[in-house]
């Protein structure tokens, strides 16, 4: 089976480009402030240069229905929102707003038995990342397979990602223990945070091609 592939902070455009090249589907650019990956909304046009349009993911924490208009203006193609289900964040009216094939929806769950079934169709791709108490993405925490290709077999109409430390050492096991078949990839393909390692970027792909076979 083909995978897709996210990679996903891309902060430094040779870093998008050595991406791009390698193949992959889609290139995140992170708009956390708080996050050693973010890249300041309107700053991100030589970012933008380097990842053809229909790849360009802004990727956000419960933005406001302004922020995420001003990302599609300047650009990008989807949108993916990071949120607090227990929260006031609503993803039914920024689905209906926006509609859900610009959507990308990543709940933030520690225990995959809390998945709300309400969220199946609201967005092109529900996104599964490692969950942390005291971060909303790029945690760099597993996520387990089997309870990950449990989630995708009941809801065959959605289309999952799996995220949260995914490597190339451990790519392959992660392919198979979940069945996915799209992954985003961030902190294990960086030398340090924010900047991807071309090496670690060609040994990841290398590895997902091996698996694909
Ligand atoms: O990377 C971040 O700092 C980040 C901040 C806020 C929201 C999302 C973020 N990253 C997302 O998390 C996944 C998994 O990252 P990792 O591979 O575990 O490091 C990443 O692909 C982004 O989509």
């Amino acid at each position: 089976m083909d995978v897709s592939v996210k990679v996903c902070g891309l902060r430094r455009p040779e870093d998008a480009r050595e991406a791009m090249s390698l193949g992959a589907d889609f290139g995140g650019v992170i708009a956390h402030p708080a996050s050693p990956r973010y890249v300041a909304p309107g700053t991100e046009e030589a970012l933008l240069a380097e990842i053809p349009k229909g790849k360009r993911v802004w990727v956000a924490v419960e933005p406001d229905l302004e922020a995420i208009e001003a990302a599609f203006a300047r650009g990008f193609d989807w949108v993916q929102i990071h949120f607090d289900p227990s929260g006031d964040f609503d993803p039914v009216s920024v689905s209906t707003r926006f509609g859900a094939s610009r959507l990308w929806l990543v709940p933030r769950l520690a225990n995959l038995l809390d998945f709300n079934e309400d969220w199946v169709g609201l967005a092109k791709v529900i996104l599964i990342d490692g969950f942390s108490k005291d971060r909303m993405g790029g945690t760099g925490h597993r996520v387990e397979g089997e309870s990950f290709a449990k989630l995708q077999n009941r809801h065959p109409e959605q289309r999952f990602s799996i995220a949260g430390g995914i490597t190339p050492e451990n790519v392959g096991e992660v392919l198979r223990s979940s069945e996915a078949a799209q992954i985003d990839v961030s902190s294990g393909v960086e030398s340090s945070p924010g900047n991807k390692d071309a090496s670690r970027l060609r040994a990841l792909f290398q590895a997902v091609r091996q698996a694909e076979e």
